[in-house]
């Protein structure tokens, strides 16, 4: 099953990164050379077998992605393309986590210069986005966030029911998408979050046509502190990857999905979501067109580098 034939990643360079622990293989392939397929990204994503990682992003010209080569003409300044695969093999439209491991990549290959305070705009199956280098870390503006299945969210506040492995109820849950799909689902306690059996894919009905990642959520008590920031804590099911230390777009649907339940009460804005493997913030900021957009920030890092070997 491992055995996959490297093929031209053979003597690839890559780079080893994490934010908030989601860990990634990053690769610059500026020539547009390297054609992946499933099972090499299922290979090298192999904790055992492989490099380890929740996903692999290769850095390619926006150019010289078939189907997406229109977000340059639109945004000449959307060079570089986030090319991302989850740890199966599966591509997903958006990682809110891997664009932040990615400018840093970027950045650190001399790829890009961005300074703190500066933005650069990346091309991305979601579309163009914008990435905001800070003190600490890195800011994107993921867009706006929305209701998969509308009307039946907009009627009941809930669309669907999920159930996770030892559980003998279904408890209801809200699809949201960040350009990929989540389904988050609020539960009473820390304790009951704890215990939560996340090794195999929680059940989802309905499911999102493309699958979905599950977030599980507990609001704190009280949910805003002083600083007028809310507060959150979340585990994740990610499709094509298992449960993860952190999922970014899963934070923002988290918080999308809590503050969407609390909108008979002052909508807030600024949400902290903690999540095993640290702490991210979300940012609901109204937009020029008259939606909202979400803005997810926190660090990134790079921990090793090397080259693939072949078999
Ligand atoms: N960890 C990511 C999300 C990665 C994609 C996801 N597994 C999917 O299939 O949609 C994040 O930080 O957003």
């Amino acid at each position: 099953m491992y055995s996959t034939e490297l093929g031209q990643l053979a003597g690839q360079t890559f780079a080893k990164g994490h934010a908030t622990g989601n860990d990634f293989v990053l690769i610059a392939d500026p020539e547009a050379a390297v054609e992946l397929t499933a099972e090499q990204v299922a290979a090298l994503c192999h904790r055992r077998f492989g490099i380890g990682g929740d996903g692999l992003i290769r850095a390619v010209p926006t150019a010289k992605v078939p189907g997406y080569e229109q977000q340059v003409t639109e945004n000449p300044e959307a060079y570089w393309f986030m090319d991302y695969r989850n740890s199966d093999g599966s591509i997903a439209e958006m990682c809110g986590n891997g664009v932040r491991a990615f400018a840093h990549f970027l950045i650190a290959e001399g790829l890009v210069d961005l300074q703190i305070g500066q933005s650069i705009f990346i091309g991305s199956r979601a579309g163009i986005k914008t990435i905001t280098r800070l003190v600490e870390g890195y800011a994107v503006n993921l867009g706006p966030w929305g209701l998969i299945f509308e009307d039946k969210a907009e009627a009941d506040s809930i669309d669907s029911m999920v159930k996770p492995r030892g559980w003998e109820q279904a408890v209801p849950a809200l699809s949201i998408t960040m350009g990929n799909p989540h389904t988050v689902v609020a539960l009473p306690d820390l304790d009951m979050l704890e215990s939560l059996d996340l090794f195999v894919e929680p059940e989802v009905a309905p499911k999102p046509a493309n699958g979905t990642n599950v977030e599980f959520v507990v609001p704190n008590e009280p949910l805003i502190e002083e600083d007028g920031v809310a507060q959150v804590t979340m585990r994740v099911h990610e499709r094509g990857v298992g449960e993860t230390l952190s999922c970014g777009t899963g934070a923002c649907a988290a918080a999308a999905a809590v503050r969407y339940w609390a909108r008979g009460t002052a909508l807030i804005n600024q949400w902290a979501v903690s999540v095993p493997g640290g702490v991210v913030g979300v940012e609901f900021r109204a937009n020029e067109r008259g939606g909202e957009d979400t803005i997810l920030s926190g660090p990134a890092e790079l921990v090793a580098r090397g080259v693939i070997g072949s078999k």
